[in-house]
């Protein structure tokens, strides 16, 4: 926490451009894990010291062990969250949790069943959810709003920050308190109210921090496929001849009354498998059943084009072009 602006700062890694994470602390002395902070979700968890070795996910990851924290209170309540990726399970415990240097005392979940996929996929540790509290599970206030609460923050704000380069440091920046300049130009866009993309009766669009892609209506999504000229390689996903990509037309996401292209840069996800180039969409199809769907969730991608700011206090979300 640097004193003089009630700023703190996290630093986060970039994993091919799909994963994003930053280091926190837990318990005294302290445990070390890397999270993804993720808007989609609003609760911690961790892989823990009970999980079985079986689970290969939390095997290959760090995993909290209560018995080596002084400061660890019990709760032992059951705890279940669901993923359209996975759902993982365990139980509460408490601690101290430290984030960007800030401590809070926190009601978090250990997981002792972690689902191989996506989780061995994986190269953070776990989640710690910067969503709403109504989307915690249990009921639990989430690590935000108790930082919050303890008024150490210039602003009741946070911002995240997604590097499009793998080989660029900081990978990206969760900034608590305020936004970082550096890393963006121009002035914040509000208010994210009905998208009109594709929705004829209005729909809502998610800012998940934690997802790599942007998901859609499967029927809108094969739509803004077939207009690309792209084919379905898996379920939902879609891929592009790296060739054609230059050809590519701009899709334009239309937030607020305020529109939100993206370039070819920024949706196709260039990868070399056994030697030759994969261009990937990084649009995919999921259909979120109502009242939540049908949704469009705009994942890393989109924040890496758009620096982003979850305003607390005001109940907005600000978007500007990152640098
Ligand atoms: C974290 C669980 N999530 C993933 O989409 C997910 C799953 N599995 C792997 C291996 N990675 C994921 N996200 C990587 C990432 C980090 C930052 C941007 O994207 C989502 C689930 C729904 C709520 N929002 C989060």
């Amino acid at each position: 926490l640097s004193p003089s602006n009630g700023t703190a700062s996290t630093a986060l890694t970039n994993y091919l451009d799909t994963q994003y994470f930053g280091e926190i602390i837990i318990g005294s002395p302290a445990q070390m894990f890397n999270v993804v902070f993720d808007t989609g979700s609003a609760n911690l968890w961790v892989p823990s010291q009970s999980c079985s070795p079986l689970y290969t996910a939390c095997f290959t990851h760090n995993r909290y062990d209560a018995s080596k924290s002084l400061t660890h209170i019990h709760n032992g309540t059951g705890f279940s969250i669901q993923y359209a990726s996975g759902n993982v399970r365990g139980f509460l415990s408490e601690d101290i949790v430290m984030v960007g240097g800030i401590p809070v005392v926190q009601v978090f979940a250990e997981a002792t069943a972690l689902p191989a996929v996506p989780f061995i996929f994986a190269k953070f540790d776990g989640v710690l959810g910067m969503g709403y509290p109504d989307m915690a599970i249990d009921g639990i206030t989430p690590v935000f709003d108790r930082i919050m609460s303890q008024d150490v923050l210039k602003e009741q704000v946070f911002s995240v920050y997604y590097s499009r380069d793998p080989q660029r440091i900081p990978g990206g920046q969760l900034l608590l308190g305020g936004t970082e300049s550096k890393y963006y130009t121009g002035t914040f866009n509000y208010n994210l109210s009905k998208c009109t993309l594709f929705c004829t009766e209005g729909c809502t669009a998610m800012i998940d921090t934690g997802s790599s892609f942007i998901t859609g209506p499967a029927s809108s999504v094969s739509v803004l496929m077939r207009t690309i000229g792209a084919v379905e390689l898996a379920e939902g996903e879609y891929t592009v001849n790296c060739d054609l990509v230059m050809s590519l037309p701009i899709v334009a996401f239309h937030l607020g009354g305020q529109a939100y292209p993206l370039t070819q840069e920024d949706y196709i996800l260039r990868q070399s498998q056994f030697g030759e180039d994969i261009c990937t969409v990084t649009f995919r199809a999921l259909d979120i059943p109502p009242p939540t769907g049908p949704v469009w969730i705009l994942g890393a991608n989109f924040i890496a084009r758009y620096y982003t700011k979850f305003d607390r206090r005001n109940n907005r979300i600000g978007f500007a072009q990152a640098v």
